[in-house]
């Protein structure tokens, strides 16, 4: 399903075997070669460097194929993935360049002490005087990687990283990743708390449910700077601003509509609760044992109190049996759970965000043709519905105004934010939500939330712009 890019450098012997048959036979075998670079050529022989794109599952054997071939040697095989992450994805720069001793005395002993002194009589000054006013802790426990699973907190560094990446260059705010080599809750509480001294922000970062609900909570409680679990309310808030606008194109009313929510984990919770918020009426979460009916009893509280919600439906059933005639399907499982038959059994006209990464509930080829509007998590389909689009300028507005807390009117002014990007010309079932790329939704978000933070008493700052 997926595609990869891998960079084949060969030697070519041209009297045993032509260039353009080796293309040829790459073709055959579901490669595109999108470039060749010549990197020695000689008489007899010439060294390449081949580009092919190609799915997961051909490139093993176009590289074996080639490694078969008399008149071709491997000399080595890149995957352009792997290239990008050598030597890890982000770097600390300093401000300012130390040239001679009066700059070091300047940011270094003796000059830094006074500084220090400055910020002992008054804490907030760290906020103009370090790095904090502009610095966001990413951290994760390494227990729900993407949809990978408990991978542990070491592997789950690339995506940290990659978090970082697009912290600062979608908003401009400095992200450090961090991974905790514990999954016990208390301790992870108590870390996180012990090294929140430097950080304008805490972004917590796949770590598995339920455990991420008491973590975020009791963070939240026990600092003073925005606590965000990425998981739960970025994906709640992409999920409602997606929805919003897929509702305009197939023109459903959210109080009418029937949603089903699969997986009940971070993002399902979470998801489902800004749903009822937003005015959804007919909601059936399921989780790997059916659906959560509502008046059940059920030893998860975020469980219990779906269960407790008049708009959740007491029906008891796998998801088979419930997909039947829903009108919305949202998928934060797992890959490949969604088969056509589901989704030829939903409602005319219905919705489906497969959100599940890296692969999602089903094969995007498989449902397009079955549904009107279809999402994924994914970078390389249209309609991406992913919590990049929320964390970069949710912490740009919240560090802005040094938001105490990021609260339900700030997420759901992000969420409206959002869906408000896609203008109603613009608007259509492969367009429900803006790219990343695009330049308007960091600011527009950042203002949202600037001003729910100021109407909320959640902001500590006023920016000049809001005065
Ligand atoms: N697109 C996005 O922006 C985005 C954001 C967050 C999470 N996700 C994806 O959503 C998935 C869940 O992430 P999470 O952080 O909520 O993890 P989580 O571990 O907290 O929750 C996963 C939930 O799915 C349930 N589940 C597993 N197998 C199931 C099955 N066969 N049927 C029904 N439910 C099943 C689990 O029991 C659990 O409750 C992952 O694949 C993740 O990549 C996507
Ligand atoms: O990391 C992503 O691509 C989105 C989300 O945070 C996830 O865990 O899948
Ligand atoms: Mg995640």
């Amino acid at each position: 399903m997926a595609n990869t890019s891998v960079i084949i450098r060969i030697e070519l012997n041209h009297e045993e075997i032509k260039f353009g048959d080796v293309a040829a036979a790459i073709s055959s075998l579901g490669g595109d070669v999108t470039s060749v670079d010549i990197i020695r050529s000689g008489k007899t022989a010439s060294i390449r460097d081949i580009t092919v794109e190609a799915a997961d599952s051909d490139e093993l054997k176009i590289v074996e194929f080639l490694g078969r071939q008399n008149g071709i040697k491997l000399v080595n095989v890149s995957d352009r993935t792997f290239l990008a992450h050598l030597g890890g994805k982000i770097t600390i720069q300093p401000t300012l360049p130390i040239k001679n001793r009066d700059d070091l005395s300047r940011v270094y002993t003796p000059g830094v002490a006074r500084v220090c002194k400055a910020i002992h009589e008054d804490p907030k000054k760290s906020y103009s005087l370090t790095i904090k006013r502009n610095t966001v802790a990413v951290i994760t426990d390494g227990t729900a990687v993407l949809g990978l699973g408990d991978i542990g907190p070491i592997a789950a560094a690339p995506v940290m990283e990659g978090k970082a990446m697009l912290f600062k260059q979608l908003a401009d705010v400095d992200a450090f990743p961090i991974c905790l080599d514990t999954t016990d809750t208390e301790e992870i509480v108590q870390t996180i708390k012990r090294i929140s001294p430097i950080f304008g922000g805490i972004n917590l970062e796949d770590i598995s449910s339920p455990r991420c609900f008491e973590i975020e909570q009791r963070l939240a409680e026990e600092l003073n700077i925005p606590v965000f679990h990425d998981d739960q309310h970025g994906t709640a808030i992409v999920v409602l601003a997606g929805l919003l606008n897929a509702l305009k194109v197939v023109n459903k009313r959210i109080e009418n509509v029937r949603v089903v929510v699969n997986g009940i984990g971070a993002a399902g919770v979470s998801i489902c609760k800004m749903l009822l918020g937003a005015g959804v009426t007919r909601l059936v979460p399921v989780d790997r044992e059916g659906t959560i009916v509502r008046g059940a009893t059920y030893a998860y509280p975020m469980w219990q109190w779906l269960a407790d919600q008049p708009q959740v439906e007491d029906v008891k059933g796998s998801l088979t049996d419930v997909i039947q005639d829903a009108d919305v399907f949202i998928g934060v499982s797992r890959g490949g759970l969604l088969h056509r038959e589901h989704i030829q059994s939903m409602a005319p006209r219905s919705i489906v965000f497969a959100m599940a990464n890296p692969d999602p509930e089903v094969d995007p080829e498989e449902a397009t043709p079955h549904v009107e509007v279809f999402a994924t998590g994914r970078s390389d389909y249209p309609n991406q519905i992913n919590n990049v689009l929320v964390f970069p300028g949710i912490f740009r507005g919240a560090l802005d105004c040094r938001a105490k807390e990021i609260n339900e009117p700030m997420k759901l002014a992000a969420a409206r934010a959002i869906a408000s990007v896609v203008t109603e010309s613009e608007l259509n079932s492969q367009y429900i939500i803006p790219s990343i790329f695009n330049d308007q939704v960091v600011p527009i978000i950042r203002k949202a939330v600037i001003e729910a933070a100021i109407i909320t008493g959640s902001a500590q700052r006023i920016p000049p712009e809001f005065r």
